[in-house]
């Protein structure tokens, strides 16, 4: 199928609604994420909340004006309080996005997966190597992206998955690549050293439900995330900076842009 041509969409204004609502988003993320993943949805201006007990995940979901769902250290537990939150989601209208980190990791990881993609999700968002697997379930990361941009693999994957489950797709990496199945974008923005640092696209996946939950919609929320990410990792980056001072100063530059430079700075391509 040949893509539409999108209309561009405006992530400036993405930005200014995530300033003026202040969303709060109910994260249900991995371990190691946790404290990194809080403070910059802080730094951007949205309110989190860390949240994985069974017996409260509907509950504080409905409340929420998004979710976030990252499979990165599963339990059955947490497993557990995603089937219910997103249930929640669902029944509420609540926007959410699916972060399947590490989906080959594990047969039971990978049915975890699949059946939260098939639960409704707003947006889903992986790298390549995540989004080839749950799409085709491999598990050998063949055709991820590189330096060379986003695979045709990485792509037919994310349409398809986009197409199957009726929700928007964003592959990351070097470029970004979104799909809602007919509309496709790639973004250009972002620094190397944003994968050497642990939890990057675990904080764009809650970035995303910010802009989600403030009201953009979802194609437009996934383009705007990539984009304000992006930049913020690029002026993190600017000059002689090492990963450790890169994620101290990602959380000032997440704080500092403001709608205009994205305005002006947004690198959407077709
Ligand atoms: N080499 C690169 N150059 C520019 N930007 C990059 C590069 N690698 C990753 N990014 C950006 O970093 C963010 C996270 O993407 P990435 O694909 O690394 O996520 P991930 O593999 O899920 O990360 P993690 O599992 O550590 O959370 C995205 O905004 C992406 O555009
Ligand atoms: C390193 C790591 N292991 C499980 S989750 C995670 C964070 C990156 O997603
Ligand atoms: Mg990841």
């Amino acid at each position: 199928m040949t893509a539409t041509a999108p209309h561009q969409p405006d992530v400036a204004a993405a930005l200014a609604a995530v300033r003026r609502v202040r969303p709060l988003v109910h994260c249900i993320t991995n371990d190691v994420v946790m404290n990194s993943t809080a403070n910059a949805l802080l730094a951007l201006g949205a309110s989190p909340v860390m949240a994985h007990a069974p017996e409260e995940a509907a509950g504080i979901a409905a409340g929420a004006a998004a979710l976030v769902v990252n499979l990165g250290t599963p339990t059955r537990w947490r497993a557990e309080a995603m089937r219910l939150a997103t249930a929640a989601a669902r029944a509420g209208g609540i926007p959410w996005v699916m972060d399947p980190v590490g989906v080959g990791s594990s047969p039971w990881r990978h049915d975890l997966a699949r059946e939260l993609a098939g639960a409704r999700p707003t947006v889903i968002r992986g790298n390549a190597r995540e989004i080839l697997s749950l799409a085709w379930g491999e598990t050998d990361g063949a055709g991820v992206d590189s330096e060379a941009g986003v695979s045709e693999a990485a792509r037919e994957a994310a349409r398809a998955l986009a197409q199957e489950q009726g929700c928007v797709v964003a592959v990351t990496g070097f470029v970004d690549f979104v799909s809602d199945g007919e509309r496709e974008l790639h973004v250009h923005n972002g620094h190397p050293l944003m994968a050497r640092v642990t939890g990057t696209g675990c904080m764009l996946g809650a970035v995303l439900a910010a802009c989600l939950g403030a009201g953009a919609p979802p194609f437009d929320a996934a383009v705007a995330a990539l984009v304000l990410f992006g930049l913020a990792g690029e002026r993190a980056g600017a000059g002689d900076v090492g990963p450790g001072t890169f994620q101290v100063r990602l959380f000032d530059a997440l704080a500092a842009l403001g709608p205009d430079d994205l305005a002006r700075d947004a690198r959407i391509a077709p």
